[in-house]
């Protein structure tokens, strides 16, 4: 049987509260040691119930504490969170995604001490998909995205450009880039286009569409692959999560069933 790993996480919102939950609840093979978060109070309430309460510790002493450290705060501590993790050998999880393109110095940092960045699906589907046909050539990998205008409020990109959200009637394009200058530009809002980047081509050639859309409930991700091996079109429409609008309710599911992963026995998907 596999060794049990030790598991920390960093942010204790919309993703890491219900990480912890379910971890705390018995996860074969993984075992939640430490969690950070910035309003202690709401932690210790968030904490109070659970079966084997984790350490509660400041977000650089996460890796000092577990051999896997799960990335789920604001993407302006993702550097924070990720050198401590990296520089003492652990398996990184970030769901910050978009945080880590502008930083890939720390896949080179992490080839040297050890660690391992493992980047999980999130809110996305078919990363499977897309990096087997990038195993071959792929002419083009586009992604759009549509969400509710709320959900896109705040974004830097929005705020330079004079783009008021809430002003938005009917479905309207605010952005149309790639994925580098997508993830600069809504650090809150297209993690995915960053999985996306990672798993296929790259954050320069992947390109990206967001909108402000008033007709829709869910945030709504469509995935064109067209590739020499095949073409794919794909669509997730997720369930915003009452914590975090911005974010989607299957994304600590997905890093959940990322972190079984790590350990299981029977592993199904690349
Ligand atoms: N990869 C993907 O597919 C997806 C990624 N994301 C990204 O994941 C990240 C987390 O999302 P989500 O859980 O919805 O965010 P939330 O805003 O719901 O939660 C963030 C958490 O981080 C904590 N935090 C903030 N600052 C600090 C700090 N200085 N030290 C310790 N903890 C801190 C907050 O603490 P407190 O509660 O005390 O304020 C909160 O618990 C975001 O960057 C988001 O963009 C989101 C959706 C999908
Ligand atoms: O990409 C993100 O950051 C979040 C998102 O759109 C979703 O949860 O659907």
């Amino acid at each position: 049987m596999a060794a049990e790993l030790t598991v920390a996480i960093g942010g204790l919102g919309a993703i890491g509260a219900h990480l912890a939950r379910s971890l705390d609840a018995g996860v074969q093979g993984l075992r939640l040691v430490a969690v950070a978060a910035r309003d202690q109070e709401k932690a210790r309430r968030t904490l109070a119930g659970f079966r084997q309460a984790p350490a509660l510790v400041g977000l650089a002493e996460l890796a000092e504490r577990a051999d896997i450290v799960v990335e789920a705060a604001p993407a302006a501590v993702f550097e924070q969170i990720a050198e401590a993790a990296i520089a003492r050998g652990r398996i990184f999880v970030p769901s910050s995604v978009g945080a880590l393109l502008p930083r890939m110095h720390l896949v080179a940092r992490a080839r040297e001490t050890g660690a391992r960045i493992v980047v999980p699906t999130g809110a996305l589907l078919g990363l499977d998909a897309v990096r087997a046909a990038a195993e071959g050539e792929v002419a083009s990998v586009t992604i759009q995205t549509r969400k509710p205008p709320r959900g896109l409020e705040g974004a830097p990109y929005l705020v330079e450009n004079g783009i008021d959200v809430f002003a938005i009637r009917e479905p309207t394009i605010v952005f149309q880039g790639n994925a580098f200058d997508a993830a600069r530009g809504f650090p809150a809002n297209v993690n995915v286009a960053a999985a996306l980047a990672l798993a296929g081509i790259g954050p320069e050639r992947t390109m990206v569409e967001i909108w402000g859309d008033p007709t829709v409930t869910r945030n709504t991700h469509t995935i064109k692959v067209e590739a020499a091996s095949a073409r794919l079109t794909m669509t997730i429409e997720n369930v915003p999560s009452e914590e975090n609008p911005r974010t989607g309710k299957i994304t600590p599911l997905s890093i959940l069933a990322c972190l079984r992963g790590l350990t299981s026995t029977l592993k199904v998907g690349s």
